[in-house]
């Protein structure tokens, strides 16, 4: 038999900062079990290192942890712990490239214009690191995402404070009425399997192949739609100028990390429609920069403010006359002057509007107060949900953490479902005329007229995860004895194929006695809303991106993070990986670490998935000692909930670190008090004690840690001696764990 095993991910910011405190502990109590947890590192930083082997020495060469794992999610023995990592953003990832060169590692700059077929090569390399590059190798698996019943319970005793929402606010969701992916779309589910590629065909007749290789499996579902560069821009100017007359703040919500070829493009018409004055006159000047506009405002405001003072001062003027004419822009961080505009990953839907309608539909000015704003989200594909949300709060006044109902979420993921997985079939087209997807014999499947500069982007989504993906709805649906409605548009053209599967699908199982219905999005949230408010729980049954929006959405406003979601991935094959938390690495967090020493970060999604984690081992390997300590770790989280021993907020009180030791003392306890498993029992009780002996010490020795900075010797790939060190401060806790 395969020693039982569990691979933990080593990732990016303030999740692998915990890392390093966590999993000195995890290893030290799983070894007790006979269990071995072994890491992967899957940082951005790993990533680069990995793919550029040929540049580095012996001794700097990784192995490509990515590449491995996404291989074990094939097989029926893997369990992998995955903590959010980067997706990364072209500014970050030349941030992250320039810190590894200053250590040492001669890594090739990125090309961003590439002149030649050796730089074009190094830019298709680093294209495989960039953006949401990590979730959909390994996500092999749909998504099982919902609040475990104590955490809810948690929620419901002790909430968070809500924002008020005003009847009479001003805030509202902003979004195309057509020209957008949404009315273009097409769709059809091909019969047999079929080999195809896409091509471009512009008005002269001369075609360009886009895609020459794209193979389709019978019952797979294959979508065209178009983003109209024209009908975006006529959009973003219509808005500036409503966010102006209606006296609020401009804000726009994309994806440019996980959709990371159409919305970065998205995001550059933004920034060069709100500054069009500055691009209209100064365009040679910003051609000579360099400047790609889809990287966002800051990387063209820093290259500005590097120009000789005689060239700077005309363009500098009119940026400032930019800013007072248009309409304000709403803030990421108003202390550093950062707006919603200046850095594509700064802004990512999922986890910006759902702290807006949290805090009663505000965001922040440049005066680092609270203002209305007018939320852009141009495609209607899924705008439509955060306008009923908004709309309810206005009508119902904001939700209450109290009382309200839950959301849990069974999401279609598996095998790059939908639009995660389009990066290879998404083109910014160079002219006028048709992009079409044609098979092998020139038979046309999909066609779409296109002008120059429209975003064309197809999506697939295979047979089998569909009918995985029902089956998981159905039985979440029956476990937990809840409704669940699949939030699905049947005049969307991709989502009445799936409707016409999800009603096939849905007679393999026996559904008597269930709720189950189907949905258009907007009209989903809104019956989903009326129960919350009553109190009850919904099932959202939801494709790809609205699992991702669902699952920062009702966590915020239910939990006020998403980072304490228990986030179940059961691969296809019988394996499973577990998400931490929903949400993401938090770099905020981090700056506070580096400025005073302070770790906000909660690590309760690790310790949730840590312990689905132990049940999957301890069910699939018959281990016994792998089920007392899942169950044991259980009841360590319910007690650091009950006693509060998750992170605050500030200096002085507990942090990261100290929940972890929490996390130590109450499992070390469990395990002493059990007595299934003697040899385990004997084990446990020598640390329970010295634990329990010394919690006045430990926590001293933890709290003096605090209120210094840290040199973490590098932020994407930080000095391993120094985080250890500052991460495990506690000479008595290390020499505790140490000792078994
Ligand atoms: N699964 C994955 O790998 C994911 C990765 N990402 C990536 O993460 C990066 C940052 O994304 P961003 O959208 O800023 O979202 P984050 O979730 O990292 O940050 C948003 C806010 O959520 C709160 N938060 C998140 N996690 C925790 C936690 N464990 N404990 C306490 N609070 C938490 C914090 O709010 P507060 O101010 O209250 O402390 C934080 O500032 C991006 O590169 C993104 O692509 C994003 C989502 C998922
Ligand atoms: O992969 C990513 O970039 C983010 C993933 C995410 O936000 C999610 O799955 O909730
Ligand atoms: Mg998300």
């Amino acid at each position: 038999m395969t020693t039982p095993k569990i691979i933990y991910t080593l990732t990016d910011e303030a999740p692998s900062l915990a890392t390093y405190s966590l999993l000195h502990i995890i290893q030290a109590f799983t070894k007790a079990a006979g269990v071995t947890v072994e890491t992967s590192d899957i940082s951005l930083a790993g990533r680069i290192l990995a793919n550029f082997p040929e540049h580095l020495s012996a001794a700097q060469k990784v192995t490509d942890g990515l590449a491995e794992l996404g291989a074990l999610t094939l097989k029926p023995e893997a369990n992998i712990i995955k903590l959010p990592n980067i997706s990364a953003s072209v500014p970050q990832l030349k941030a992250a490239i320039k810190e590894l060169q200053s250590q040492g590692y001669k890594v090739p700059d990125f090309p961003e214009n590439p002149q030649n077929e050796a730089e074009k090569e190094i830019k298709a390399r680093y294209g495989k690191v960039l953006g949401s590059a990590v979730n959909p190798v390994l996500r092999e698996g749909n998504s099982d995402r919902r609040a475990a019943a104590s955490v809810k319970q948690y929620a419901r005793k002790h909430p968070h404070r809500m924002g008020k929402w005003a009847a009479n606010s001003r805030t509202r969701v902003a979004h195309m009425s057509s020209g957008d992916f949404y009315g273009s779309e097409r769709s059809m589910t091909v019969p047999e399997a079929v080999s195809t590629r896409i091509e471009f065909v512009s008005k002269d007749g001369k075609v360009t192949v886009l895609k020459d290789k794209l193979a389709l499996q019978a019952g797979e579902i294959i979508d065209a739609a178009v983003m109209s560069r024209r009908a975006l821009r006529k959009f973003y100017a219509e808005q500036i100028a409503a966010a102006k007359k209606e006296d609020v703040l401009l804000s726009l919500h994309l994806k440019a990390t996980m959709m990371k070829v159409s919305d970065p493009i998205m995001f550059g018409h933004a920034v060069s429609v709100f500054f069009k004055n500055v691009f209209d006159k100064h365009g040679d000047l910003l051609k000579e920069l360099k400047i790609n506009v889809n990287n966002g405002f800051g990387d063209m405001e820093a290259k500005v403010l590097a120009l000789p003072e005689a060239k700077r001062a005309g363009i500098v003027a009119d940026i400032a006359d930019c800013f007072r004419n248009q309409p304000p822009l709403a803030m990421v961080n108003s202390d550093k002057g950062i707006t919603n505009l200046h850095v594509p990953s700064d802004v990512i839907v999922d986890a910006s509007m759902p702290p807006m309608i949290r805090d009663g539909g505000k965001m922040w000015g440049a005066d680092g107060k609270p203002y209305d704003t007018l939320a852009m989200i141009p495609d209607r594909c899924y705008a439509g949900v955060y306008d009923a949300t908004v709309e309810d709060c206005k009508k119902n006044g904001a939700l209450d953490p109290a009382t309200m109902g839950s959301v849990p979420n069974v999401g279609l993921m598996a095998q790059k479902a939908e639009e995660y997985g389009s990066h290879d079939k998404t083109f910014e087209i160079a002219g006028d005329g048709v992009v079409r997807i044609v098979d092998t014999s020139g038979k046309v499947l999909l066609a779409q007229n296109v002008e120059q500069g429209d975003i064309f982007r197809a999506c697939q989504t295979k047979d089998a995860p569909v009918q995985d993906w029902v089956k998981l709805a159905v039985s979440r649906a029956r476990l937990s004895g809840t409704p669940a409605i699949f939030w699905l548009d049947k005049n969307r053209a991709h989502d009445a194929q799936i409707i016409a599967k999800v009603d096939r699908y849905l007679k393999d199982h026996d559904t008597n006695g269930l709720d189950i219905k189907i949905m258009e999005p907007a009209d989903a949230c809104r019956a989903t809303l009326t129960r919350v408010r009553q109190g009850k729980d919904t099932i959202s049954v939801t494709g790809n991106v609205l699992r991702d929006y669902l699952t920062d959405l009702f966590p915020i406003l239910e939990l006020n993070t998403s980072a304490k979601m228990l986030s179940i991935v059961p691969l296809m094959n019988g394996g499973g990986m577990f998400e931490t938390g929903a949400g993401g690495s938090a770099p905020k967090h981090v700056q506070q670490f580096q400025q005073e020493g302070y770790l906000r970060w909660d690590s309760l999604g690790e310790f949730l998935a840590l312990g689905v984690s132990l049940e999957h081992l301890g069910q699939k390997f018959n281990n016994v000692k792998a089920q007392i300590l899942a169950e044991t770790l259980d009841q360590a989280n319910a007690r650091i909930l009950d006693n509060n021993k998750s992170p605050a907020r500030k200096v002085g009180e507990i942090d990261n670190r100290g929940s972890h030791f929490y996390l130590a003392l109450y499992w070390a306890q469990a395990l002493a008090a059990q007595t299934r498993d003697k040899e385990i029992q004997a084990r446990f009780t020598p640390l329970a004690k010295a634990l329990t002996d010394n919690e006045a010490k430990i926590n001293e020795e933890l709290l003096a840690a605090q209120g210094k900075p840290v040199d973490m010797g590098g932020y994407y790939h930080p000095d391993f001696g120094k985080i250890s060190k500052a991460m495990r401060p506690s000479a008595t806790l290390n020499a505790a764990l140490g000792a078994i």
